[in-house]
C-alpha cells in the first residue's frame, strides 16, 4: 500500500471526496490541513500551484477528480465496467459543472449573494431534476453499488446546503441516497469524527 498524503486547507471543499474513500476503504493516509501562510509558502514548489494535491509515495497528483477517480480506480468504486465508468465520471462531472460556478473566493458578501442566489433558483433546480431521474427507483446512479458518483453527490449536496438549507429540500429520492451514503460503514465514522471546517465548509 503507498504512503499517501492529502493537502488542503481545513475545509471539506475538493478535498472531502479522497477522504470519504480513503474512509469507505478504510486506508491509512496523512490528513494534512494547512493554513494561507503555510500554502503561499509551499505553493510555488507545487506542480500547478493549486490545492488539494495527493501524494503517492512522493508523487503529486494535482486536481481534485483526477485524484477521486484514481483512488476510486484503486478501491473498486469507479464503476465495474469501462461503460459503468463513463455513466459514473458523467454524474461526477455534471455535479462538478454546478458546484464550480459558485463565486467561492469572491470577496464581496454582497455580490457573492447575488450569484449565489441565481444559482440556486435558476439552475440547481434543473440539475436536481436530471440527478433524480437518473437515479429513478435504484439505489445508486450507476449499477448496483456505490461508486464515487454517490459519494460525490453527498459531499457537493452537503456544502451546498451549508448555503441554502433548502437546496434538494425537493428531492426525496436524492434526500434518500444522501442518507444511503451517509450511513455507510467508514463514511458514518468519518461524518463523525471528522474535523470542524473554516465555516462549515
Ligand atoms: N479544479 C481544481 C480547483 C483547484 C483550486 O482552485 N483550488 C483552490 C482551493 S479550492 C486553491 O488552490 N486555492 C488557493 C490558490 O489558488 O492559491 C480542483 O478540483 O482541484
Amino acid at each position: 500500500m503507498p504512503y499517501y498524503k492529502l493537502t488542503y486547507f481545513n475545509l471539506r471543499g475538493r478535498a472531502e471526496i479522497a477522504r470519504y474513500i480513503f474512509a469507505f476503504s478504510g486506508i491509512k493516509y496523512e490528513d494534512n490541513r494547512i493554513g494561507r501562510m503555510d500554502w503561499l509558502t509551499i505553493k510555488p514548489s507545487i506542480p500547478f500551484g493549486k490545492l488539494p494535491f495527493l501524494e503517492v509515495d512522493g508523487i503529486i497528483l494535482h486536481q481534485s477528480l483526477a485524484i477521486g477517480r484514481y483512488l476510486a480506480k484503486e478501491t473498486g468504486l469507479a464503476g465495474k465496467t469501462h461503460l459503468e465508468q463513463a455513466q459514473v465520471d458523467g454524474i461526477v462531472d455534471s455535479i462538478d459543472d454546478f458546484i464550480s460556478l459558485f463565486p467561492w473566493g469572491e470577496q464581496d458578501q454582497d455580490v457573492k449573494q447575488e450569484i449565489q442566489n441565481n444559482l440556486f433558483s435558476n439552475l440547481a433546480p434543473e440539475l436536481l431534476q436530471h440527478l433524480e431521474n437518473y437515479l429513478g427507483e435504484k439505489d445508486w446512479f450507476v449499477g448496483n453499488s456505490v461508486t464515487w458518483a454517490d459519494f460525490y453527490w453527498d459531499v457537493c449536496s452537503t456544502t451546498l446546503i451549508v448555503l441554502n438549507p433548502n437546496f434538494a429540500q425537493n428531492f426525496s429520492k436524492l434526500l434518500a441516497l444522501k442518507n444511503r451514503v451517509q450511513t455507510l460503514p467508514g463514511i458514518s465514522e468519518w461524518i463523525k469524527n471528522r474535523p470542524e471546517t473554516i465555516n462549515s465548509l
